[in-house]
């Protein structure tokens, strides 16, 4: 559906060249939700202006649905981008123009009649539930109105692509949730593709299939979603996870320790199953648990528990060997 291949975007300042995307190869499918994470000035706007050449790559190639963007004239550009919706944190209305006359515009640019413009306005209005906002003015709106009305006039003309620009970050948690939804759903009922960059791991636990993580300017880790919360490999993947999971120790917690802490992840449905209470019956070990929990990723369960093992070293040992052979995720994150 998106294939970036070997993407460069590399900024002229006065001071020398700035890299924003550094030789970056991603594939993204047919009506996937996919995340792009990263902390500021990693390269995400970059990446996702690239896709529909508001930037330019320095060098690349970005094919979405089959037609190479970076091959396009300016005027076959104007027209693949129709196709190419995009929605912004700050949202970009036209402060001057009702509602209606905001969507309409799109239409209107992309050569619709009145006719067409009136039924067209209303059945995106109805969808991003704002029919009763048709003629107000932006100044009117919540913020999570605006952002509605943005993704009305970027479905205008029925794009295959979403893009999002930190869409929800200007957005209170509630406001954040509901836009989401409207975005899983609209993503569900139109088969849309969905990019969005975004900081925010809990905008990517909640509606993303897939991510990539990028620091200064490339791609460092990528996969499903729920991988990623299970195993993260990166050290900046792991204090994105941290960052929504809360699963650091302080420090003090750990130096007091007697035996061996260690992390198990239970995946699926291992998070269901007495595992821990196995090992302790089984095994000549006592378990010390410092911290626990089971989290949803989009309803599949992830759990993660952090315990400290006593006893016999053979013995924790073997009660280690046996939660990695149930598991298969266990780390020792202090030994004794
Ligand atoms: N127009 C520009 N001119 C010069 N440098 C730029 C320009 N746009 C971005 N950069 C630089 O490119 C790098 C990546 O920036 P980018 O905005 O893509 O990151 P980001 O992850 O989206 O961060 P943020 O969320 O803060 O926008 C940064 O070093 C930034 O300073």
């Amino acid at each position: 559906m998106i294939v970036i291949d070997k993407v460069v975007k590399e900024y002229k300042t006065r001071k020398g060249n700035v890299i924003g995307v550094d030789n970056v190869s991603l594939e993204i499918n047919k009506g996937e939700i996919f995340g792009i994470v990263g902390y500021s000035g990693a390269g995400k706007s970059s990446l996702i202006r690239c896709l529909n050449l508001l930037e330019k790559p320095t060098s690349g190639e970005i094919t979405v649905d089959g037609v190479k963007l970076t091959s396009l004239s300016d005027r076959e550009l104007r027209q693949a981008r129709q196709k190419i919706g995009m929605i912004f944190q700050h949202f970009y209305l036209v402060s001057s123009k009702t509602v209606f006359e905001n969507i309409a515009f799109a239409l209107k640019a992309a050569g619709k009649d009145k006719a067409q413009i009136e039924k067209r306005v209303s059945e995106l209005l109805e969808l991003v539930g704002l029919s009763d906002k048709r003629d107000v003015y932006p100044a009117q709106l919540s913020g999570g109105q605006k952002q509605r009305v943005g993704i009305a006039r970027a479905l205008a003309n029925d794009p295959n692509v979403l893009l999002c620009d930190e869409a929800t970050s200007a957005l209170d948690p509630s406001t954040t949730k509901s836009i989401l939804s409207l975005l899983k759903k609209i993503n569900k009922e139109l088969g849309l593709t969905i990019v969005l960059i975004t900081h925010e791991m809990d905008v990517v636990k909640e509606i993303c299939d897939r991510i990539a993580v990028m620091q200064d300017g490339k791609i460092i880790e990528e996969g499903q979603v729920y991988d990623i919360f299970a195993n993260p490999k990166q050290p900046l993947t792991k204090a994105f996870i941290n960052s929504v999971l809360h699963f650091e120790l302080p420090e003090h917690l750990l130096e007091r320790r007697q035996g061996p802490v260690i992390k198990i992840t239970f995946k699926g449905s291992a998070a269901e199953e007495a595992i821990v209470s196995d090992v302790l019956q089984q095994f000549k070990v006592k378990g010390n648990i410092l911290h626990g929990k089971i989290e949803y990723i989009q309803s599949v369960p992830l759990g993660i528990f952090i315990m400290e093992l006593n006893g016999e070293k053979t013995e924790i040992e073997k009660a280690i060997a046996y939660i990695i052979e149930r598991t298969n995720n266990v780390e020792v994150i202090a030994h004794a």
